[in-house]
């Protein structure tokens, strides 16, 4: 198990590695997965190849971290501030050489826009054919505060138009796209067209199926919403950061931590967390 800092399209970011040769990197800023890759060499996330490396922006692909807010349900800027800010990476802990560990405290930059003393970390976990990302959020303070939060993991398909996500059926659903509430029929979904659902995180784990293989996606019990996005080609035209086609190479499925926020009492700690694994 090797971890190793390193400078990733301009930006520091840390990659750990398996002996048996599997791989993810991390940027710092957002704590930010850009990359995971399983041992037969394949890509496993979709990073765009247009997205932004300034050290401000979001960054267009991989696993960003929304966090305190979902969206643009609340005050903060789209998705919250996490994303863009420079975290910093913890020593390695001798115990656990599969995991890196990125921190974010408050500080001026946060508390211009949320008055709130915090302590945010990113567990990364790398297994062979498995990665496991996890969120933990302590209170810092001495009043109690709210918050919501996504693990938006954008999952690297070879056509979008050929992937099947199964799991959902009998979840209740929010179609962002059509501002509609049903119970999901579809025992698998298809993708092709802007795709924008919240649904009521089912118990068991999704299946991504595509031709070359499966992914399994799990999520924390703490995390209450899956949310499935997809631009398709009409909304991806009008992203600058993600290329006209980017859409058929990526879906984002999403633990998230939305309708119902988290009420965090001073001194106490909140986990949610996604692990994807090949199947
Ligand atoms: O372009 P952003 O800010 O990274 O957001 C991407 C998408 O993120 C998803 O989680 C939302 O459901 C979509 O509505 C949103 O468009």
């Amino acid at each position: 198990m090797t971890l190793q800092a390193l400078v990733f399209r301009g930006q520091p970011a840390v990659r750990l590695a398996l002996p048996g040769g599997d791989s993810c990197t991390v940027a710092l800023h957002g704590a930010h997965v850009l990359s995971w890759t399983t041992a037969d060499g394949v890509e496993r996330l979709y990073l765009s190849p247009d997205a932004r490396f300034d050290g401000q922006s979001p960054i267009r692909g991989g696993i960003p971290v929304c966090w305190p807010q979902f969206n643009m349900r609340g005050p903060l800027p789209k998705h919250g501030f996490a994303r863009t800010l420079p975290w910093t990476a913890e020593p390695q802990a001798d115990d656990r050489r599969d995991t890196v560990v990125l921190a974010l405290r408050d500080g001026a930059a946060t508390r211009a826009l949320w008055p709130h003393a915090f302590r945010a970390r990113l567990a990364v976990t790398l297994a062979a054919r498995s990665l496991r990302v996890a969120l933990a959020i302590d209170n810092m303070g001495g009043e109690p505060w709210s918050f919501a939060a996504a693990l938006h993991s954008y999952l690297r398909v070879d056509e979008a138009t050929e992937v099947r996500l199964e799991g959902l059926q009998g979840a209740n659903r929010w179609d962002a796209v059509r501002d509609d509430r049903h119970v999901e029929m579809a025992p698998a979904l298809a993708f092709g067209s802007e795709f924008d659902s919240v649904y009521a995180a089912p118990a068991r784990p999704l299946r991504l199926v595509q031709p070359s293989g499966t992914l399994e996606i799990s999520q924390s019990a703490s995390c209450t919403e899956t949310v499935v996005w997809n631009p398709g080609p009409l909304l991806a035209a009008k992203l600058d950061d993600l290329p006209d086609d980017g859409w058929r190479h990526m879906l984002c499925v999403e633990a998230a931590r939305i309708d119902e926020p988290v009420l965090l009492a001073p001194g106490a700690q909140w986990q949610g967390w996604q692990q994807l694994r090949v199947a």
